[in-house]
């Protein structure tokens, strides 16, 4: 029986890249997302290749959440690998001019919802046992502040540090906890935090040369394919293009 990976954010981005890598590695896949259209195509094109199963699920509803898991068809319970995907950055400016509701969203997304997944995937995970991984998609803006980040770096930095404290926890179960870390990588990302202006998106990836979306699917793969024994606890990636930034400096 082929091992079987629970993708959540499948719908696009590093989500769709990762289910389409994992398909090409043979594990069965239980991809989730909120636009059921998507979720359709994906299963159209990889079911000839992997098992598929697919589940509409909004992250943010724990209850949706244990029904998806407690629904999930014989060939497809035990899961070996989860890929806490889903997540989105609103509100690029500044703070003070920053939507609550956006803040909201980001922390009910990026927080709850992937705490409300890890809960409702840990007795399947410790069941699995050696091998067995929960990787979260974390990011640079976790860890390095920058101007528009306010809530989601925030956000991210608790994928971090529960990350690292689920790790702790788990030790002596064989399930691996991973934190993904990625700077600039052309997805549908910056189309949302901008609220759909696609011109923002281009110039913020044009002219220069991002990570793409298969570089994080690569990695999620690779993290989770190693022997039992090996945990990566943190990757932090950019693009070769990118790097650091000098400290701001109000002057008069
Ligand atoms: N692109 C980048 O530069 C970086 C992205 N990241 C992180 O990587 C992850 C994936 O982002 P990326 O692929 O770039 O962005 P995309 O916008 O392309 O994909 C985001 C995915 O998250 C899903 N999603 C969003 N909200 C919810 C929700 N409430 N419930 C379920 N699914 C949800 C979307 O599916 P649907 O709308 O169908 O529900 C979609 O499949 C995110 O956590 C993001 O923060 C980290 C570092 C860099
Ligand atoms: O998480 C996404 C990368 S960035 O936009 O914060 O640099």
């Amino acid at each position: 029986m082929s091992d079987i990976v629970l993708i959540t954010g499948a719908t696009s981005g590093f989500g769709r890249a990762a289910a389409r890598r994992f398909a090409e590695a043979g594990w069965s896949l239980i991809l989730t997302g909120r636009r059921a259209e998507r979720l359709a195509d994906l299963e159209k094109e990889l079911s000839d290749k992997v098992p598929v199963h697919t589940a509409v699920l909004d992250v943010r509803d724990a209850e949706a959440i244990k029904d998806v898991v407690a629904a999930l068809p014989e060939g497809f319970r035990a899961v070996k690998a989860l890929i806490n995907n889903a997540g989105l950055a609103l509100a690029p400016e500044p703070a003070q001019k920053a939507d609550l509701d956006d803040w909201h969203t980001m922390i009910d997304t990026n927080i709850t919802g992937l705490v409300n997944v890890t809960h409702s995937l840990l007795p399947t995970l410790i069941e699995t046992g050696a091998g067995a991984s929960i990787v979260n998609l974390g990011s640079v803006a976790g860890q390095w502040p920058y101007p528009g980040s306010h809530v989601y770096g925030a956000s991210k930095a608790f994928v971090q540090q529960f990350s690292y404290n689920l790790r702790c926890d788990l030790q002596g179960t064989g399930v691996r906890v991973t934190d993904i870390a990625p700077g600039m990588a052309e997805t549908e990302f910056t189309l949302v935090r901008t609220g759909g202006d696609q011109a923002a998106s281009d110039k913020l990836y044009g002219d220069t040369t991002p990570l793409e979306a298969e570089d994080i699917a690569e990695l999620i793969c690779y993290t989770v394919s190693l022997p039992a024994h090996v945990n990566v606890n943190r990757l932090e990636v950019m693009p070769t293009r990118q790097a650091w930034s000098a400290f701001a400096v109000d002057r008069d």
